[in-house]
């Protein structure tokens, strides 16, 4: 990078300094906090620790600021998934697209979720993640199986990923981005 294109670059950041705030949903095991070590630091690990309640992490891309509530997919935290999506930019939902058994579970928590009066109109991003492991689903599958087509009242849109390899997580950030608000 130039000298004159990274003092445009640094001036750009200090006035066009966006932020956006996540909530990160799905059911245990889908690999929501991989996703939030991979989207932070690259990072990846096999053994991870279930989430206890929620997590917040803050990220930095480039001049963008995404704030992460990182929650516990376990049935016993899935009440409180409703309050943390209420302020957020994108709701972010993570499906282990390579467990067939859990799908159907998935679907009718996601569309639980959406019934929710409190988050009308919040894009959806839905990640169909592991797969690097035989059997995931392909996107269409997927989009099938989670009846996305029936969600007629937001943005949604859908990827297919993997934490493990880092797949098409460039693809994640850069809607992400997109989708960030201006500093008010
Ligand atoms: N093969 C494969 N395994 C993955 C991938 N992403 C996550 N995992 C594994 O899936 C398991 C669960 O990952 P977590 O990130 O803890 O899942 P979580 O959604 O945060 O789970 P809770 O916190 O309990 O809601 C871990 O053993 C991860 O290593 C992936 O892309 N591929
Ligand atoms: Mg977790």
């Amino acid at each position: 990078m130039g000298l004159w294109e990274a003092f445009l670059n640094w001036l750009r950041s200090l006035f066009f300094k966006q932020e956006m705030e996540l909530s990160l949903i799905g059911l245990q095991n889908a690999g929501k906090t991989s996703l939030v070590n991979v989207v932070a630091t690259g990072g990846y690990s096999e053994d991870m620790i279930p989430t206890v309640g929620f997590n917040m992490r803050k990220v930095t891309k480039g001049n963008i600021t995404i704030k992460l509530w990182d929650l516990g997919g376990q049935p016993r935290f899935r009440s409180m998934w409703e309050r943390y999506c209420r302020a957020v930019s994108a709701i972010v939902y993570v499906v282990d697209a390579a467990d067939p058994d859990n799908l159907s579970i998935s679907r009718s928590e996601l569309h639980d979720l959406l019934s929710k009066p409190s988050l009308i109109g919040i894009p959806l991003m839905v990640l169909g993640n592991k797969i690097d492991k035989p059997g995931a689903l392909s996107k269409q599958a997927l989009t099938d199986e989670m009846g996305l087509k029936s969600i007629t009242d937001r943005e949604v849109c859908c990827f297919m990923i993997s934490c493990k390899n880092s797949t098409n997580i460039d693809s994640v950030i850069d809607w992400l981005v997109k989708h960030s608000k201006s500093k008010s």
